[in-house]
């Protein structure tokens, strides 16, 4: 089963060799507000499955929510160190 970190570790691979038909590549060509847009469209996604959806649709929203934040970061040059020593 993939972590967090592992996730983010795949995809900065793909950032940096950028393989044809990667979903993640054409998503940081589009830009921060393009992917930032993607962050809040998800972020709803997450609240209202967690008030109407099942448990596990939830948890795959957190999971889509999860990794368009991983994309952001990545688009923004930030290392989940920046993130996790605020946590
Ligand atoms: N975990 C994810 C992941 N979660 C969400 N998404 C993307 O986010 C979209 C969110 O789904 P929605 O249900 O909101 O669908 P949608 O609004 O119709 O999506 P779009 O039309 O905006 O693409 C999905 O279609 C995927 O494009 C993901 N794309 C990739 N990954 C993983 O990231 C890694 C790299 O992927 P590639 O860069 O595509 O190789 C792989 O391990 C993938 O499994």
């Amino acid at each position: 089963m993939k972590s967090f970190d592992d996730l983010f570790a795949e995809l900065t691979e793909k950032a940096a060799t950028r393989p044809e038909g990667s979903g993640t590549v054409q998503q940081l060509d589009a830009g921060v507000h393009a992917i930032g847009k993607k962050v809040v469209e998800e972020a709803a996604e997450v609240w209202m499955s967690a008030e109407y959806e099942s448990d596990d649709a939830c948890a795959e929203e957190i999971s889509q929510l999860l990794y368009h934040l991983q994309v952001l970061m990545l688009a923004k040059g930030l290392k989940l160190e920046d993130v996790y020593k605020h946590l």
